[in-house]
């Protein structure tokens, strides 16, 4: 909606009769509110595609593997929008892309911005990483608008992996909101949780900066403290013992696994999102991960 201020967009769609809806009424169904500008062009046929010089890749980060294996994609630029890791690889976005499209140069989008937001026109400032400093620059002027801003970024292991881990600390947050530990409980879980994105990040070559930037810190702040925020709600439905809607994208869930696996294999401490998996997962209760996280070893800061 952003981009078509400044020209065509085409918007594909899997869903034939979604795409049929959003072209007879010009509303977006997970959009409630906002009006598709006449220069989005809205079509069920992925070739329609095929000849964009930049494609953003907008689906769930544990879709975007098998949908990329079963799609190739032919654009030069492909830009993921996805925040994650994959369970099944333990890799983020741009190793599936390289991976299933070796010839285009990956990116990602990353950085603190829900969507209705940024579709509202509100101000909104991102991460745009290409490990290409040139196709960088380019997409950072092509993708920019009046009210997106964003900033580049060469490390694209540090904005994947900031975007991915905030989604763990935001459920971690939530939960303690839902079972009413209180405000400075949350800041001691951000702050500790902030630590352990930097472990993580720094152990896969990730720049400290990065982290410290719109796609660490930045949506880690949004994600720990809105309601607009999915994970949030999850962590919050779990600490409240509330029901939720599990066909809820809540990218953190898997996620929390995937980085437990990874902190598992190289011998990096991170209790919270270890706490976070064992709680998606059932393994243990709210009281019970407090306790735990409560009764470790003192240590330094
Ligand atoms: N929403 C937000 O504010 C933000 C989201 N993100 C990230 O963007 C990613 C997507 O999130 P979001 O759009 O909110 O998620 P939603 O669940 O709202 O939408 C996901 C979209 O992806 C489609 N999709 C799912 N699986 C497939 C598949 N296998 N093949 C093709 N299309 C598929 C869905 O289609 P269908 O309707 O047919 O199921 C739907 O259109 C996530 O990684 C999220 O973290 C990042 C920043 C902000
Ligand atoms: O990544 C987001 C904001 O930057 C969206 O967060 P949720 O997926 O938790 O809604």
């Amino acid at each position: 909606v952003t981009l078509a201020q400044q020209g065509p967009v085409t918007l594909w769609a899997r869903d034939g009769a979604a795409v049929e809806t959003m072209r007879a009424t010009r509303q977006i169904p997970r959009l409630p509110g906002v009006t598709l500008p006449e220069t989005v062009r809205v079509t069920a046929d992925l070739a329609e595609t095929d000849t964009a010089g930049v494609v953003l890749l907008a689906l769930p980060m544990q879709a975007l593997g098998a949908f990329l294996a079963d799609h190739p994609r032919p654009n030069p630029a492909l830009v993921a929008c996805c925040k994650g890791i994959d369970l099944a690889t333990g890799r983020g976005p741009s190793a599936l892309i390289a991976e299933t499209c070796p010839n285009a140069q990956p990116a990602v989008l990353t950085g603190p911005s829900f969507a209705a937001d940024i579709a509202r026109g509100l101000p909104t400032a991102l991460t745009l990483a290409c490990a290409d400093a040139g196709t960088g620059a380019a997409l950072q002027l092509a993708l920019s608008t009046p009210t997106l801003r964003l900033y580049r970024s060469t490390d694209v292991t540090g904005a994947e992996l900031g975007g991915a881990l905030k989604n763990v600390i935001a459920i971690a947050a939530g939960v303690t909101m839902g079972a009413g530990l209180g405000d400075s409980a949350r800041a001691a879980l951000m702050t500790r949780g902030f630590a352990e994105m930097n472990r993580l990040a720094a152990a896969m070559g990730a720049r400290p900066e990065t982290l410290a930037g719109l796609s660490g810190l930045g949506d880690l702040v949004l994600t720990c403290t809105s309601a607009q925020s999915r994970n949030y709600r999850y962590g919050h439905a779990l600490g409240a013992g509330e029901t939720f809607d599990p066909r809820t994208t809540v990218e953190g869930a898997a996620t929390a696994g995937a980085a437990a696996a990874i902190a598992a294999a190289r011998g990096l401490e991170m209790p919270v999102t270890e706490m976070v998996a064992a709680l998606v997962a059932r393994r243990i209760g709210v009281e019970d991960a407090m306790a735990a996280l409560l009764a470790r070893p003192l240590k330094e800061e």
